[in-house]
């Protein structure tokens, strides 16, 4: 291919030469190169002699270089001492050659400008320069089709042109010739593969050039870069494996935050004021512009009639007409003052790395299991677990909201004060900030004590009062209870049993970490049962004072033991401590005395129970009878008080049928088999039924242990090793000491029974 273009009259070669033969040199345009060199240092060491002799041709008006004029000479070749001259000044460096090896138009020039214009001489002398050009590209080439070609016929016809033409062409030609030399020598550098920096700057217009170059460089093309991925195939059993393409991830949307219940309540009202559009306020001017203190005023938000009242006496609004005062509670701030106090969250003095308890499974809600809902649904007190509260919106649901003082958590049905300024919703407060979760919000965790096993404490500071957690598990019946003790737990060292409501039981062993609260003699919480939507509920309440970081929660168990040998050793370390887990002091009876009472109960009860059987309670008991005595009408509120108490009133009576009745059974069993199993019933938890709704507020919670005289001792054993976690070994061999009494008692239980704290007092 090569040869082929070589030898046609477009070829690069012919290119050259022919057209320049006859121009003169543009010395200006054209870069002087190597191949000059050798052209002129050939011809001009030939003519050195004869330059000297002939007069040096006329100029023809162009600046341009005639070496041939001068001659000089190089005193160091002639003294034999260049040799020691520095490269660039010796004649004979490899750059002489380097230049003798190469091919530039120059040269061709320099031949036509030494004044040898005969066709033939310049005819030989170009092929002779193209032959070396030829040698020095070592290419395969011929330079026989040089003469044939057209720019050479023209060359040879050249002599009989007119001189005026011959000058026009040569003026013509002269540019061209620099511009093909040039394009010659980009080829040439191209086809040598030696692009020097220098080399392509010397050509014309190498910056542009050498800009597109990069601009293609940067080409994928170019770079040869293959811009699709290497998919390597799998064979997998002689089957091409076609992998799947990578799956999207799916941008998971962050969840808006919640609104709280009273914003909610906030933007229904605003729609509902402004027909469903959103108001908005503008300021405008100064910092609290546009705030109409007497509209947006809040300072008593939370209070009540009585408390506004107050502090509008203490901080009575005066619009002030030099500048507004900070915002609404400022103004009530600066004017009634408040002790400076560091916010108690501002640190965390907790220590981390607290010892955990065994993984259990957690709940946060209360799961009836097996048919204990159903139960649940048929009791006669189902119904009853309803109340409403006939507080009004501008006070508030305060101390004398009824659904308080009964213990009924207020609702959007139950509530007359409304969303806004209702302050009896305790567990929808406490499940709003477990929503949101975080420890802090939690507020609880389990530590390790030093001599109680595990127990709960803050890790943030709560409000007198305040809920804190909830206790919550699975409620089950006493049968499943029974069950459960006798096969599921029979090898487990504690139990977290809770008599709840209506028989049920609440097991947390499955459950909240409520299940692990520690009893204290001074105890800082108080476990109390709230009617909430009509289902009953147990949560830890913060006590009188305020509680900090840190502090281990605690309440009263008023641990019931049955039996005064039946005790466990309190080590609760508070001044009054009772010494024992079980009621306070007063309570505490003696044995003897403990039976005796049961005994007597049982007998009333039967007796009351054989009466109404035989249908004589009419004429024995009359008036005294709950069901046949009459109530005068109440009207608002103390009517609606009344019936709940009533409700509640009958569903303790029942309970005390059942457990009294029970417990009579047991107590003849026991007497009768000289054991000592005595099961009592904690009137606190009946009584806390039949009590005013003033009182009905202080349904608190009490432990009860239904344990046999044998596993009593075992117990005590173990209460006294309770820092070795043995406290709760007594064997469960089944629940034997429950309160039916049915079985023999060789183990015993803890059963925590809602009862009320002011009934032991
Ligand atoms: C419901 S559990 C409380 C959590 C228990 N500390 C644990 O580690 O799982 C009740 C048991 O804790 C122990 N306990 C609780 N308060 C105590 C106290 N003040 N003194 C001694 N033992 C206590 C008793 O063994 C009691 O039977």
């Amino acid at each position: 291919m090569e040869m082929a273009r070589a030898s046609s009259s477009d070829s690069i070669l012919s290119a050259i030469t022919v057209d320049d033969l006859n121009a003169p040199p543009s010395f200006s345009s054209t870069p002087p190169t190597s191949i000059g060199d050798s052209a002129s240092i050939s011809s001009t060491s030939l003519q050195l002699d004869d330059t000297s002799a002939t007069p040096a041709e006329p100029s023809t008006g162009r600046s341009r270089r005639v070496r041939t004029s001068v001659g000089t000479y190089n005193v160091k070749v002639l003294s034999g001492t260049a040799i020691h001259a520095p490269r660039k000044f010796r004649k004979d460096n490899d750059d002489t050659e380097a230049r003798r090896r190469t091919i530039s138009g120059d040269t061709l020039i320099g031949a036509l400008a030494s004044g040898n214009t005969s066709t033939e001489s310049v005819q030989k002398e170009a092929s002779r320069l193209v032959r070396d050009g030829i040698e020095a590209l070592d290419l395969q080439w011929s330079v026989k089709g040089l003469y044939k070609s057209k720019s050479q016929t023209e060359l040879s016809g050249g002599a009989e042109k007119s001189a005026k033409q011959i000058e026009l062409e040569r003026r013509r030609s002269t540019r061209s010739a620099g511009e093909k030399i040039e394009s010659f020598t980009k080829k040439l550098t191209g086809v040598l593969g030696k692009r020097s920096r220098k080399q392509e700057d010397t050509v014309a217009g190498p910056k542009k050039a050498k800009r597109e170059l990069r601009n293609l460089a940067d080409t994928p093309e170019f770079a040869k870069i293959d811009t699709k991925p290497v998919v390597h195939e799998v064979w997998s059993k002689g089957k091409l494996v076609v992998a799947e393409p990578p799956r999207k991830k799916k941008k998971v949307e962050a969840p808006e935050p919640e609104k709280t219940r009273v914003e909610e309540a906030k933007s229904i009202e605003k729609k509902k004021k402004f027909g469903g559009k959103r108001a908005k306020t503008w300021l405008k001017k100064g910092l609290y512009a546009g705030q109409d203190p007497q509209v947006n005023r809040d300072w008593f938000k939370d209070d009540s009639l009585d408390m506004r009242k107050k502090m509008e006496d203490i901080a009575p609004y005066k619009p002030n007409g030099f500048m507004p005062l900070p915002m609404w509670h400022g103004q009530r701030l600066l004017q009634t003052g408040r002790d400076f106090k560091l916010p108690f969250d501002v640190c965390n003095p907790l220590p981390h790395g607290q010892p955990k308890p065994n993984e259990w499974q957690k709940t946060s809600r209360n799961r009836f299991v097996g048919n204990a809902g159903t139960l649940w649904r048929t009791s006669s007190l189902f119904d009853s677990f309803s109340s409403k509260c006939v507080c009004k919106p501008e006070n508030g649901c305060d101390d004398n909201c009824q659904n308080r003082v009964m213990l009924y958590e207020c609702d959007n049905e139950n509530c007359g004060a409304g969303i806004e300024r209702c302050t009896n919703r305790a567990f929808a407060d406490l499940q709003e900030r477990r929503k949101l979760g975080g420890p802090y919000r939690i507020g609880v965790e389990v530590i390790k004590t030093e001599d109680r096993g595990y127990g709960v404490r803050s890790n943030r500071c709560f409000g007198p009062h305040q809920i804190i957690v909830e206790y919550t598990g699975e409620i089950i019946t006493e049968e499943e209870c029974d069950r459960r003790m006798n096969e599921d737990y029979k090898d487990n060292d504690c139990y977290y049993l809770m008599s709840f409501d209506q028989s049920m039981i609440i097991d947390a062993t499955k459950g909240s970490i409520a299940r692990f609260i520690n009893h204290s003699c001074m105890p800082n919480c108080r476990m109390v049962k709230w009617i909430v939507g009509g289902k009953p509920r147990m949560a830890l309440f913060a006590g009188d004072n305020p509680i900090m970081s840190g502090e281990e929660l605690t309440y009263d168990y008023n641990f019931d033991p049955f039996s005064a040998k039946n005790v466990q050793e309190c080590r609760c370390g508070s001044d009054n401590c009772r010494g024992v887990l079980g009621p306070k002091p007063k309570d505490v009876k003696p044995a003897k005395e403990i039976v005796k009472e049961a005994i007597k109960a049982g007998v009333k009860a039967s007796k009351r129970k054989f009466k109404e059987l035989f249908g004589m309670d009419e004429e024995d008991d009359g008036d005294r009878s709950p069901k046949k005595r009459k109530m005068k009408e109440a009207k608002g509120v103390k009517r609606s008080a009344s019936s709940a108490s009533m409700k509640l009133v009958s569903g303790a009576a029942e309970t005390i049928k059942k457990t009294v009745s029970s417990s009579l059974l047991n107590v003849r069993r026991t007497t009768g088999t000289k054991r000592v199993i005595k099961k009592t019933i904690k009137a606190s938890a009946l009584q806390a039924y039949g009590k005013s709704q003033k009182n009905a507020s202080s349904r608190n919670s009490s432990l009860t242990i239904v344990a046999t005289e044998s596993n009593s001792l075992s117990t005590k054993g173990n209460a006294s090793s309770l820092g070795k976690q043995s406290v709760r070994k007594y064997k469960a061999k089944g629940i034997r000491g429950n309160h039916k009494g049915s079985r023999d008692a060789s183990a015993g239980t803890i059963r925590v029974v809602a009862g009320s704290e002011d009934d032991e007092e």
